[in-house]
């Protein structure tokens, strides 16, 4: 779903007419990111390799279509992308399709990382998803149209939707950190960074330390209420930092609270088995995880 909504927003995508399973040859990409570089047929490494072809087809095929037919305006992110080429000499025909695959990994990869994290989270802490579903509650019991789509100012009003998420993505950053090269000789603790080295900001340990986050692998979204603004930007960094900081962080935010809104006025579930946290260093579960889902009567 994240994916497909992603791919709508950046290429005007319509699984549909696709004849191709994307979200398997991205799922299939995904998984041989860390795996043995064996590229043999059979192998992880082997089947991530020919997805990325598959992928990296696809979107050139999408990108000639678009430019056999300039007056065409489809109101997407290609569409944009489009129109900075006659100013951005970096943005070339051969690089867009590339440019089109990263974006769509990127988003879907995270944001379905983060989801997985959430269903196991809430439905391990009933608290949470009670007080989380009364926020949306409210929201639906204010709306004059309960099927009307849902405006900026109800997304503001989230404050505890907005908690959950901090809270998930403190726990489960996606990823382990950021990198960053010394552009000069760095010191640290009487440690020197010499120039040119490469440098690995580990954030998702930062946001575990208890001097900062009392009880740390607790699932807590009340603690943001109380966290002032300086120690969350120096201790919180999901989406990295400085100039080079997530170019998705909001739209990220909006899209799990708008998916949180409609899951938890429509949907209980519960977890079925797997679920097992772990690093490889992205973010994983160890033998999968499945819930059980259903409407709410
Ligand atoms: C829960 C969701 C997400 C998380 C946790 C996440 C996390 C990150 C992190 C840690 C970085 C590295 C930042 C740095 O080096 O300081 C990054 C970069 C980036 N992300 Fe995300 N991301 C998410 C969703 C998205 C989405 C939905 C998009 C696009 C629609 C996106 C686009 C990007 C781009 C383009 C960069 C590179 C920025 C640059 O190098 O200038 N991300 N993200």
């Amino acid at each position: 779903m994240a994916l497909e909504f992603g791919a709508k927003e950046l290429f005007s995508y319509d699984p549909e007419k696709s004849s191709q399973d994307t979200s398997k040859m991205f799922i299939n990409f995904s998984q041989g990111l860390m795996s043995f570089p064996m590229n043999i047929p059979g192998t992880t490494y082997h089947k991530c390799l020919k997805d990325q072809k598959k992928a990296l087809n696809m979107m050139s095929d999408v990108v000639k279509e678009r430019r056999a037919s300039p007056e065409k305006h489809w109101d997407d992110v290609l569409d944009d992308v489009f129109k900075d080429m006659n100013t951005e000499k970096f943005l070339t025909v051969e690089f867009l399709p590339h440019l089109m695959f990263g974006l769509l990994f990127i988003s879907f990869d995270s944001i379905s990382w983060t989801l997985a994290l959430a269903f196991k989270l809430l439905a391990e802490n009933p608290l949470v998803l009670e007080a989380l579903s009364a926020e949306h509650e409210t929201i639906l019991k204010k709306k004059e149209n309960v099927d009307s789509s849902i405006t900026w100012e109800e997304y503001k009003s989230m404050t505890f939707t907005l908690q959950v998420i901090n809270e998930t993505l403190r726990l489960g950053s996606v990823s382990p950190g950021f990198l960053r090269r010394a552009r000069e000789d760095i010191q640290v603790n009487g440690y020197t960074i010499p120039a040119g080295w490469g440098i690995m900001a580990v954030t998702s340990a930062l946001q575990l330390n208890p001097n900062t986050f009392k009880e740390p692998l607790a699932y807590n979204p009340w603690r943001w209420k109380d966290l002032e603004s300086h120690v969350i930007s120096k201790n919180f960094m999901p989406f990295g930092g400085g100039l080079k900081q997530c170019a998705g962080s909001e739209y990220s935010r909006v899209f799990l609270a708008t998916f949180f809104h409609v899951l938890v006025t429509n949907y209980r579930w519960t977890n079925i088995e797997g679920g097992d946290v772990v690093r490889t260093p992205i973010l994983k579960f160890r033998n999968g995880f499945r819930i059980k889902i259903s409407k709410k009567g």
